[in-house]
């Protein structure tokens, strides 16, 4: 038990002088403290357990480097501008990561940047128009529920391409879409992709240019084509938008 004094009493704590009943042997471990040993005749014998290793230990670097006086322990010296680490180089613009600059080049020019992996294509550039006003997605959504008559007939019709193709104008454009024929004349104005993209269906099935990417053919592959049908029109879903426009069914030609 005595070592555990031992190791809260300070470093040059000089032991208590001794009393002529209590003796003991008194070791010092260099640098470190004095270890009490209770002699033969008294209660406590010292083992190799009792004593506590030296701590630091007598070989470790602290001890080596330790100052050999107080004058060594100075305080460090402020490190100049030039001794500091350099900053980060400025990251390069988010629209060079992907504009084909490869990995290596972004890595050596910087870490900051996110990883390739993790990094998008800039947003392709909208091929909106801007709506007149009162011609919003809204407004067309409550035109179509209004009960007006948006078909401009009477009952459902069967519709041959000839007759389909004789409703090419403005004023009256019908359009095939998945085998239905619609009145798309009503819904010209609120078209985001405005009156002039949605003409080019007028007058005849327009199906191919809508949505089917699957059958693009080699003359539909420009980029105009591409984007409208693979990504403008991917979540709109044409038998709603355009019910209330329904005419009837493409049917073939007649034959004579
Ligand atoms: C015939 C039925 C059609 C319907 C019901 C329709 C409907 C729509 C809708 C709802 C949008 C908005 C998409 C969005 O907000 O993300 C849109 C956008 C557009 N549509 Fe159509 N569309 C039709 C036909 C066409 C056709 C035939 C073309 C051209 C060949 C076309 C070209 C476009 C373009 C260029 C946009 C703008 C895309 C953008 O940059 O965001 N549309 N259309």
């Amino acid at each position: 038990m005595s070592y555990l004094q031992n190791w809260f009493s300070p470093r040059t704590a000089t032991p208590p002088p001794s009393s002529g009943s209590d003796q003991k042997n008194k070791r010092t471990i260099p640098g470190s403290f004095v270890v009490e040993e209770e002699l033969d005749d008294g209660s406590e014998t010292a083992t190799e357990d009792d004593i506590p290793p030296a701590f630091p230990s007598l070989s470790s670097a602290q001890r080596a480097s330790a100052p050999s006086s107080a004058n060594d322990a100075k305080i460090p010296t402020v490190l100049s501008d030039s001794m500091l680490m350099p900053p980060p180089p400025i990251p390069a613009p988010a629209h060079a990561a992907s504009s084909g600059l490869r990995s290596s080049t972004r890595v050596a020019s910087s870490s900051l940047l996110a990883p390739l992996a993790t990094t998008q294509r800039p947003p392709r550039p909208s091929k909106k128009v801007a709506l007149a006003p009162g011609f919003g997605p809204l407004d067309w959504a409550k035109l179509k529920s209004s009960g007006e008559d948006l078909r401009g007939v009477d009952t459902l019709l069967r519709v041959p391409p000839s007759v389909l193709k004789s409703h090419n104008k403005k004023q009256d454009a019908w359009t095939a879409i998945n085998g239905k024929v619609y009145n798309i004349t009503p819904y010209l104005p609120y078209h985001p992709g405005g009156e002039k993209e949605l003409m080019r269906v007028a007058g005849r099935d327009g199906t191919k240019l809508f949505c089917e990417s699957s059958l693009i053919s080699a003359r539909l592959r420009s980029e105009t084509f591409l984007h409208c049908i693979a990504l403008t029109h991917a979540w709109v879903n044409v038998d709603f938008m355009l019910d209330s426009c329904l005419v009837g069914f493409l049917v073939p030609e007649p034959s004579s």
